[in-house]
């Protein structure tokens, strides 16, 4: 057994699940571990592809000489270019379909041949094509380490028979405040709490199934990779290393990108899906210190036209200045082509900015932004602590239920809001908060405690430092 030797180019092949929110993670290691002196093969689907030719121009794929993108079909028919795809179709889609095309694609790249692979963890299929081709494949979870915990409890809770819900009357009378006091390392949770996926009333539910079935094959990876750190789960991480003997925690992967993004040629390589409109950042220039709400709800979230306008009151009412990004598809199509109301907009033309898509790195960097309403997407989340900013949590769907508890319960740098009861009033109420009030202060506070916890977990001696210097060394170079 040996190291390979430094001479050859070691390729990590890298494949994320095909949506934004798991592109994003997947292009920080890539650059990361390029920076390492990997050979990188990014693929993304043809679809996808598509779209970055639109958003970005077709100067997006020619990546670095070692750094370079394919694509493999996703199976699916086209849909709206401007529309993250139905989630269920592409879970079933991608577990069906892309395995012959990845293999192939793998036979095809000997220049150098592919090394290691570093997979979705909800693309498990890529286990048979590492098994085929004698690879390491390394299963990257882009979630926080809770929400994997209760993802690994799924056969346990549907065996107690606490998922799926019996009927609908199931999501109104207690039952969801059955408290779950049994998942290792995690304490004070209700079944409310959990994932959303847990709150289907279909026995046969496509995500809920699907999810079962790629956590129960995690630890048939030569390794598991998580984008959090250890002083932020410690509890929870306890408990998975003994159930996940190489498991590494190797967030926030947004300040190791960081310390390596001087690197200008970096700059070029992108994978946004909507066409980003970075002039707000100047507009940010212009306001106080501390001042804006910025608000995103990520790029998966579809909402009623009723909720959006609560919140254009909301945020119009509270009288702060606010960025907000509005999405193409964020609200069910069918509705008003003027999303926001043209009275509060002209009303808010001062004090506020909508755009379709931002650079969110760069804006939660920004510091004119007081605070973030988010929907607690796990990118979000993690991008916030990095940047010590503190949250309204408007939780959506599936994980984002267990970030939001986590957010305000254990961590406390963000306040609640429920998603399907938005009112003007309490938007007007939390944003005024948030951004002034003594509650808002010291979540701000508690924000820039994790903020130093994070920092000190990506410095030289840091957990995860060390952690990412073991995943090459132990696994991504490793030789048997
Ligand atoms: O205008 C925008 C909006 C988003 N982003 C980026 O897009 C990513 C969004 O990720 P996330 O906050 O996790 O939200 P989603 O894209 O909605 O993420 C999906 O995937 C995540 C990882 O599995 C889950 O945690 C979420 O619940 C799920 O909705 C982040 O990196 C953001 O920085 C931008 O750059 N500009």
């Amino acid at each position: 057994m040996s190291l390979l030797a430094e001479t050859k180019k070691p390729h990590a092949l890298l494949i994320p699940f095909p949506t934004q929110g798991h592109i994003n993670p997947f292009l920080k290691l890539a650059k990361i571990l390029h920076n390492k002196g990997f050979y990188i093969t990014f693929v993304n689907t043809e679809f996808n592809h598509k779209r970055l030719l639109k958003s970005i121009g077709p100067n997006v794929v020619n990546g670095l000489p070692d750094f370079n993108f394919e694509t493999i079909p996703d199976g699916l028919p086209p849909t709206n270019m401007d529309a993250t795809q139905n989630i269920p179709d592409l879970c079933d889609s991608t577990r069906n379909h892309c395995l012959v095309p990845f293999c192939n694609l793998i036979s095809k790249l000997n220049d150098p041949p592919v090394t290691c692979m570093i997979s979705d963890g909800v693309m498990s299929f890529t286990l048979k094509a590492s098994h085929q081709f004698g690879l390491p494949n390394i299963l990257f979870w882009v979630h926080s380490a809770c929400v994997f915990m209760s993802y690994k409890e799924c056969k346990n809770l549907m065996e107690r028979v606490l998922t799926p819900l019996k009927d609908a009357s199931y999501l109104t009378n207690e039952h969801l405040d059955t408290i779950i006091d049994w998942i290792p390392g995690m304490k004070n949770i209700t079944l409310r709490d959990l994932p959303g996926i847990f709150h289907t009333t279909d026995p046969n539910d496509l995500v809920l199934n699907f999810v079962a079935e790629q956590i129960e094959v995690a630890s048939k990876a030569s390794a598991i990779i998580l984008p959090t750190f250890d002083a932020l789960e410690s509890d929870v991480l306890n408990e998975l290393s003994t159930m996940f003997p190489k498991l590494y925690t190797i967030g926030p992967l947004e300040l190791f990108h960081d310390q390596i993004s001087e690197n200008n040629e970096f700059e070029s390589i992108k994978c946004n899906l909507w066409k980003e409109e970075s002039e707000c950042l100047k507009w940010l220039d212009s306001q106080e210190p501390n001042s804006v709400l910025y608000v995103n709800f990520g790029s998966v979230i579809v909402m009623r036209h009723n909720q959006l306008v609560e919140l254009a009151w909301g945020l119009a009412n509270s009288k702060k200045k606010f960025l907000w990004v509005i999405r193409p598809d964020l609200v069910k199509s069918g509705s008003e082509t003027l999303l926001v109301p043209q009275e509060i907009v002209e009303e808010t033309k001062d004090r506020g900015l909508m755009v379709g898509w931002c650079p969110q790195e760069k804006v939660l960097k920004h510091k004119a932004v007081g605070g973030f309403l988010s929907h607690c997407g796990w990118n979000s989340t993690i991008e916030s602590i990095s940047n010590g900013v503190p949250l309204i949590c408007c939780p959506f769907f599936n994980d984002q239920f267990l970030n939001c508890k986590y957010i305000c319960s254990e961590w406390k740098f963000g306040m609640a809001m429920d998603s399907d009861n938005v009112t003007r009033d309490e938007v007007e109420k939390l944003v005024v908060e948030l951004i002034e009030g003594e509650k808002g202060k010291e979540m701000k506070r508690k924000a820039v405690e994790w903020k130093k916890m994070a920092e000190e977990a990506t410095n030289v001696d840091g957990s995860s430092s060390l952690n990412l210097e073991k995943l090459v060394s132990e696994v991504l170079l490793f030789k048997s």
